[in-house]
């Protein structure tokens, strides 16, 4: 998308044709830094580490970690070992094992010599595939927009609740969650965002905030705890958020918090709709709250807050006594009955083993 009307994708290849350049998304929204990586564990560490998040761009950033260590060494043992380190990372979002099993079914039958063309190509392709089943997940979430709109007074806004960051920033470009509401921008819809800051790494505030007024899309930022309210009040037309795991039978893992946006949702008869790449589908799995791992983090990003201060020095400060223990759950589960729809590349699937068959009866044999 555009930062101060140039175009970026969130990640490339360096101009010398082989590093990669991120865009190190730790310092928005106060500073734009792109970062050039170098090697496999430059990578694993821009994922661990969350320079670079959002499931979609997880797995595309994994990819080119594969090329750059196919670049140093195209042995079968590195490519295992970069698979390892990689997949060792973040054990949520099914994009990174996803795009890993991709690279390794490419390259093994591969002789050696060529591996390393093919790594870049394949990860290439990735990450424009990335971009087209966005802007696919835009024009089928733009109708149910433009449905809602129809229902609203001339000119009064489709006010829209969103959690943590599906936006360009957690994709190559376009986002999930966010592609519909830029192609309903574009289409001249007035609409409105409802931005959950969302604790405890405030993605929202730092990341989809930054991209909304970057789109010029109106926007309210809000804390995660509000959305109840809002809905309660008939402020919310809609909730659209995007996923890093979704269950063959519909259930989808998200940011944490997601899941009490829905069960408030479901209790207002407010629609909730999950921006669904099909590589974000995990077939292999039915109960979520079972069988997806969530990723518990470090105790500092609850106890700690990163800002700037009045002398615009970007720090962290301490919220919580230094000895209080944190729980740091990544993650959440939203089963599929608090679900609308899920808004797919191929269109809108019902949040069920059936809904999601029908539009891709070639995987779905494989649920377990
Ligand atoms: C388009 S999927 C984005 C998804 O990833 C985020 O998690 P994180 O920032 O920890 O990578 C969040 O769950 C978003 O919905």
């Amino acid at each position: 998308m555009k930062v101060s009307g140039r175009h970026y994708r969130t990640i490339w290849v360096n101009e010398d044709g082989w590093s990669v350049d991120i865009i190190d998304q730790r310092w928005l929204p106060h500073d734009f830094r792109v970062e050039t990586v170098r090697t496999v564990d430059g990578i694993a560490t821009a994922i661990r580490d969350m320079w670079v998040r959002g499931a979609p761009l997880i797995g595309v950033t994994a990819a080119y970690g594969v090329a750059l260590r196919m670049r140093e060494d195209a042995s079968d043992a590195s490519l295992d070992a970069a698979w390892e380190t990689l997949h060792a990372t973040r054990p949520t979002a099914i994009n990174l094992r996803w795009a890993l099993d991709e690279m390794r079914r490419v390259l093994r039958p591969l002789p050696v010599s060529e591996r390393a063309k093919a790594a870049y190509r394949r990860a290439a392709e990735i990450a424009d595939e990335d971009v087209e089943l966005n802007r696919g997940i835009g024009r089928n979430g733009l109708e149910i927009i433009r449905t809602i709109a129809a229902k609203k007074k001339p000119g009064e806004p489709v006010n829209i609740l969103t959690h943590c960051n599906a936006g360009w920033l957690a994709t190559v470009d376009y986002g999930t969650a966010t592609a519909p509401i830029y192609l309903a921008t574009e289409a001249g819809i007035p609409i409105h965002v409802y931005v959950d800051e969302t604790r405890p790494r405030n993605q929202g505030a730092h990341l989809t905030a930054w991209e909304m007024a970057g789109h010029g899309v109106p926007h309210t930022l809000i804390v995660d705890n509000a959305g109840g309210h809002l809905m309660q009040h008939g402020m919310v037309d809609m909730v659209i958020v995007g996923t890093d795991r979704t269950t063959a039978n519909g259930d989808v893992c998200n940011k944490i918090g997601t899941y009490l946006k829905a069960l408030a949702a479901k209790d207002n008869g407010v629609p909730f709709y999950v921006g669904l790449p099909s590589p974000t589908i995990d077939w292999t799995v039915r109960d979520g709250v079972k069988e997806i791992p969530i990723e518990e983090r470090s105790a500092d990003e609850v106890s700690l807050v990163w800002g700037r201060d009045e002398d615009g020095k970007t720090r962290q400060v301490r919220i919580s006594p230094e000895a209080t223990p944190c729980g740091n759950y990544a993650f959440d589960v939203t089963p599929a009955r608090l679900i609308t729809g899920l808004i797919t590349e191929r269109g809108i699937a019902d949040a069920s083993a059936e809904g999601l068959a029908r539009l891709f009866p070639e995987r779905s044999g494989m649920a377990a």
